[in-house]
């Protein structure tokens, strides 16, 4: 069975230091050494040296939340693979609703990024997920497919296994609108489905793939439980502590009682 991946993206939160590194404590202290379900944090990449400082000892995984491709040289702004893993990240979070829409960030960007990624071993995770006139206008699994072949080619088979995808219904995002366990479990369904003919049966079979969007305590256990759902990309509800431990305790429990 795969292992659950609770995730925290941060986003452009909080603003100074000293909340993150007491965001991180909180954390960790709840956490203790629990590993039965794997967790990691994403916050701004100013905090990251700072945070890996608090996470040591502990078994939560660092997430940054972008990178470039390039490991080096001219380019104003931007922050590499191998920066990020020297800062202690373990993962790295790619094209996230925000990127590619907010900031025009295409398929083929984020391929770009995952490959370089991969090469830095840092673990992606890779953001897909429609907008709502897209679901209204039944163009889900025609998005899906296109931000699944453009983000993943070029891949082997071995290489798309050690990939995390993250399904996040751009509509879900930030708006309390959480996708039904139905509505994600049926997207996630497909995605794994695009992953055993792309890449065969047995790598889709390994691949985590997780839900974002509105995951709060009180729908956790319901979407974790779904059989195709592996783990949760959480935005506002990782912003306090008791929040995103009771997720990773919703993620416990699911992982103690076994998926159907
Ligand atoms: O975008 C998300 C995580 O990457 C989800 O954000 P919310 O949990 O705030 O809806």
């Amino acid at each position: 069975m795969r292992t659950l991946l609770i995730a925290g993206n941060w986003k452009l939160n909080p603003t100074t230091t000293e909340a993150a590194v007491a965001l991180a404590e909180g954390v960790k202290t709840g956490l203790g050494t629990a590993t039965d379900v794997h967790v990691a944090v994403a916050p701004p990449f100013v905090f990251l040296g700072q945070v890996d400082g608090v996470l040591e000892g502990s078994p939560i995984g660092l997430s940054a939340q972008d990178m470039y491709w390039e490991n080096s040289g001219a380019f104003t702004g931007e922050v590499s693979g191998c920066m990020l893993v020297d800062v202690g990240c373990t993962h790295v979070i790619l094209g996230h609703s925000e990127r590619r829409h907010g900031m025009g960030e295409t398929s083929e960007v984020v391929n770009k990024k995952l490959k370089a990624a991969l090469e830095a071993k840092l673990i992606p995770i890779v953001c897909i997920g429609e907008t709502k006139e897209e679901r209204l206008g039944e163009q889900t699994e025609a998005v899906l497919l296109e931000q699944l072949s453009g983000s993943l080619a070029g891949l082997s088979p071995e290489q798309a296994a050690g990939v995390v995808l993250a399904y996040e219904p751009v509509w879900a995002i930030g708006t309390g609108l959480t996708a039904t366990p139905e509505q994600a479990q049926a997207a996630h369904a497909f995605i794994r489905g695009w992953l055993a003919k792309v890449f065969g049966e047995a790598t889709a079979a390994r691949v985590v793939v997780q839900y974002g969007g509105s995951v709060k305590p009180d729908n956790a256990v319901q979407l974790l439980g779904c059989p195709d759902i592996d783990g949760a990309l959480v935005g506002g509800a990782s912003l306090k502590a008791s929040d995103f431990l009771a997720i990773i305790k919703a993620g416990q429990e699911v992982t103690a009682r076994g998926k159907a």
